[in-house]
């Protein structure tokens, strides 16, 4: 079973991943994490962003200075279409390999940790859908405290991805991350138990 974890910036994606992997041993394969390796001094993606972004977007070390090309696509969707004309492609190509790595060793069940499942109609790679959902309040404040950002930088990424009640609408499971982690856990047990998914 491929299961499809989403959900909004800061939603708590990571943490339910950690929870899945920690105590059900269930592989993840994490588009964040590859949206990075990508972008990697060497890699395709990373000459055709220095093209399109210019050597500014660099840091002195050569790698990509991700702040700053934060700062610039949550603010202009045309440089972020851009980018994700750029890194998608590539993301998908490698989540396709890990998954058929995963699978040939017998893997039963895996994750793919994607934050933009639904924005980009990916559902077809997955059987299942969980939305990791967090009321916006908690979720703002959240955000602005990881990333050390302003509330209009924090708004800004958050306005960039689909509205979080219609991606729980289109969710097969909601885990509601407004509360405890305890209570996050709790949920994620339910739902383990009613999709017969044991540790
Ligand atoms: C803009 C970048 C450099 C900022 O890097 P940074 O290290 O600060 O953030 P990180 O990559 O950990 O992303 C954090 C979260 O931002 C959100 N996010 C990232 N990119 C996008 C995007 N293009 N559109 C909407 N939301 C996005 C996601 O919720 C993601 O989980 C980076 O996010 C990036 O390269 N984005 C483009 C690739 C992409 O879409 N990645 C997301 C899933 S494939
Ligand atoms: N239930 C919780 N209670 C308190 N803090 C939490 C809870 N869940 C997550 N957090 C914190 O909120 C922040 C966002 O969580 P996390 O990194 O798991 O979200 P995410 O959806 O993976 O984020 P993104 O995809 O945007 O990188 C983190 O700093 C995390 O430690």
């Amino acid at each position: 079973m491929i299961i499809g974890l989403t959900g909004n910036i800061a939603s708590g994606k990571s943490t339910v991943s950690n929870m899945l992997k920690e105590s059900y041993q269930i592989p993840i394969i994490d588009a964040d994490i590859i949206a990075r390796q990508v972008v990697e001094p060497g890699e395709t993606s990373y000459d055709q962003i220095v093209e399109t972004f210019g050597r500014d977007i660099l840091l002195d070390d050569q790698t990509i200075n991700r702040k700053k090309l934060g700062q610039l696509i949550f603010h202009d969707s045309s440089l972020r279409e851009k980018l994700n004309n750029i890194v998608h492609p590539a993301v998908r190509r490698r989540m396709e390999e890990e998954k058929q790595a995963h699978l040939s060793r017998g893997e039963k069940v895996i994750v793919l940790d994607i934050p933009l499942l639904f924005e980009n109609n990916l559902t077809h790679l997955v059987d299942r859908t969980i939305v990791v959902f967090t009321e916006e309040k908690q979720q703002l404040k959240r955000l602005m405290n990881r990333n050390h950002l302003t509330e209009a930088e924090a708004k800004e990424r958050m306005n960039a991805q689909m509205d979080p009640v219609k991606k729980k609408r289109l969710a097969d499971a909601v885990i509601d991350n407004s509360g405890s982690l305890e209570q996050t856990e709790q949920q994620l047990e339910k739902l383990m138990q009613k999709w017969r998914i044991f540790n």
